[in-house]
């Protein structure tokens, strides 16, 4: 295993005319591990990844790639021949077949023949002789990822390799990548499927409006507790009882708390404050907050909900 991590990216910066799009993003990617980069749409995360990937110049910071200065131009031919990069909407030519865009990048990276086993695993077996143009959207975001991947890349870019793609084939995804990283590999993923960043990623980075807002694993950011009171409480009566309970109150259709504490702290905490109200026959429902009830409540204007 690599003695650095996979990507330090230190305060970057990047604007788009005078409007700051990543601002002072700062977070690193383990050797080994999957990281998933999450955001709302326009939050940053292509743009902070393909100036990582060196498809993009920041207009300042610093990024190391594989213990490399990605900045310097004596380490591009390295970085290129170790890092396989899968942009959004994949960036594939039309007009040629499947078959013969992965065989074609097989052979750049001296793999010759490797597109054939990598196809099977992508499903796309079938799908070989077919133009990319005619291929479905989720088909070409397979060949798509099985072209940053067949150089046996250190480390893998993908910028949301799994939009358009069916549940079915999502899963067969899921663990060929589980595989990459198994053989020691580390990959950096943008997606905007909740469950697929809580099943995958060691790491989870949340950007929002060029900002990190949130930086740790799935069991860091998602400690705390939910709870929905089983009754038709007035707005004002649930905001003072969050307050009294150190609970922030969650938009939807039954007044719902969510807590940074464990259930049981919470349940101590909740009776107690219920019981002194008069609420004592209220039913609650009790339950871990998921990582998208997190990414709601610390993303656009749920900040700070
Ligand atoms: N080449 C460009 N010129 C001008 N503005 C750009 C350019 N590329 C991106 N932007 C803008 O920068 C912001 C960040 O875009 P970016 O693609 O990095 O976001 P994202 O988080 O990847 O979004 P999505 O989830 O929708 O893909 C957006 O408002 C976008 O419109």
């Amino acid at each position: 295993m690599s003695p650095h991590p996979a990507l330090v990216v230190s305060s970057l910066t990047k604007a788009y005319r005078s409007r700051r799009v990543v601002d002072d993003v700062s977070f690193s990617a383990a050797a080994g591990e999957i990281t998933a980069v999450l955001g709302p749409n326009g939050a940053g995360k292509t743009t902070t990844i393909e100036c990582c990937a060196g498809l993009r110049t920041p207009d300042s910071g610093h990024i190391e790639v594989l213990g490399l200065d990605r900045a310097a131009r004596a380490n591009a031919a390295e970085l290129r021949s170790r890092v396989g990069v899968m942009v959004q909407e994949g960036g594939l030519p039309q007009a040629p077949t499947a078959g013969a865009v992965l065989a074609h990048v097989a052979k750049l990276h001296g793999r010759p023949g490797a597109h054939v086993a990598l196809a099977e695993s992508l499903g796309l077996t079938d799908r070989l002789a077919t133009a990319v143009r005619r291929l479905s959207g989720g088909e070409r975001q397979r060949v798509a990822v099985g072209c940053a991947m067949i150089g046996e890349p250190d480390l893998l870019f993908l910028d949301e390799p799994s939009s358009g793609v069916d549940p079915h084939s999502r899963r067969d995804l899921w663990q060929l990548l589980a595989g990459v990283r198994d053989r020691g590999a580390s990959i950096v993923v943008t997606t905007h499927f909740m469950d697929e960043a809580e099943h995958l990623a060691d790491r989870i980075v949340v950007i929002d409006e060029g900002r990190i807002v949130a930086n740790g694993t799935v069991a860091e950011l998602t400690a705390g507790t939910l709870v929905t009171l089983d009754a038709d409480l007035e707005g004002d009566v649930v905001a003072e009882l969050a307050a009294a309970v150190g609970a922030t109150t969650v938009a939807g259709a039954r007044p719902t708390l969510e807590i940074a504490a464990s259930q049981a702290e919470v349940l101590h905490r909740l009776t107690g404050a219920l019981m002194e109200r008069g609420f004592g026959r209220v039913a609650l429902e009790v339950r871990p907050r998921s990582l998208e009830n997190v990414f709601l409540s610390i993303t656009r204007t749920g900040a700070g909900a």
